[in-house]
């Protein structure tokens, strides 16, 4: 198992066309944490999220990742997006296998590791059909068994389960927390959602007024407490 990829961020300028979005942020984010990230609407969560992916670059400063500057995408920081990125034209198994293809892995193995983590992630009877015939938690599944099969050192979520309806998010947190016991990859989770974030976080980042307003650990924590000072923040 690949070890999961550390990050710091090192009085990080982001933004769009002159306009900051947020202004000399400094954090680490530890391998194999999951961190997530909260935060008003338009605080700049996917902004933060879309720049460790290496899709926006920095106004100013440097996101390192295992202390080499972030310069561009890469198949060691897999995104899974709200609205489904599949490829509308690739059955389940053939957009699971994109991400092996990419990286050199032969046909055989390729079409074993998809078909196991389809299963993982309870779609095997699933594998030959196409995006379109698949329910919104059916297309979130691939998404993350795509995202995991191309063996990620880190997993971009930006609001995965922002669309489902609260029995099949309920559903698919289980099972994102079932899949990352068996990978080390570390994991930086954007939501709205105080909840799913005291539910999945090692730590919680709280953004706000162009920057970090608290960073929180989750693990032994009192979750009424802490739902009440991340509250209080947002
Ligand atoms: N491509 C873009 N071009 C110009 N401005 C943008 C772009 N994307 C985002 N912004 C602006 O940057 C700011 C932060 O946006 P961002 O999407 O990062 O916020 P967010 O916290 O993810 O919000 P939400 O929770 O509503 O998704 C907003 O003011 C937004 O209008």
């Amino acid at each position: 198992m690949t070890a999961g990829l550390g990050f710091a961020l090192d009085g990080l300028s982001l933004g769009y066309g002159g306009g900051l979005v947020l202004r000399e942020v400094d954090l680490e984010i530890v391998p194999g944490e999951v961190l997530v990230v909260v935060g008003a609407s338009g605080s700049g969560k996917s902004t933060l999220l879309r720049a460790l992916a290496g899709l926006l670059p920095p106004y100013q400063g440097r996101i390192l990742a295992d202390g080499a500057e972030v310069a561009g995408t890469s198949g060691e920081r897999a995104m899974v997006f709200q609205d489904d990125g599949l490829l509308p034209w690739r059955t389940v198994r053939r957009n699971v296998e994109l991400p092996l293809k990419i990286r050199g892995v032969a046909r055989r193995e390729r079409a074993a590791q998809a078909r196991e983590w389809i299963e993982r992630v309870g779609l095997a009877g699933a594998q030959d059909k196409l995006p379109r015939e698949l329910s919104g938690g059916m297309r979130q599944r691939v998404q993350l068994a795509r995202a995991l099969a191309g063996a990620p050192r880190a997993v971009l979520m930006d609001e995965p389960f922002g669309a489902l309806d609260a029995q099949t998010r309920a559903q698919m947190q289980r099972l994102l927390l079932d899949v990352l016991r068996g990978t080390r990859a570390t994991v930086i989770f954007v939501t709205h959602d105080v909840d799913e974030a005291l539910l999945l976080a090692d730590r919680v980042v709280v953004l706000g007024g162009q920057d970090v307003r608290s960073v929180l650990g989750v693990a032994g924590g009192d979750r009424d407490e802490l739902r009440a000072r991340i509250l209080k923040e947002l």
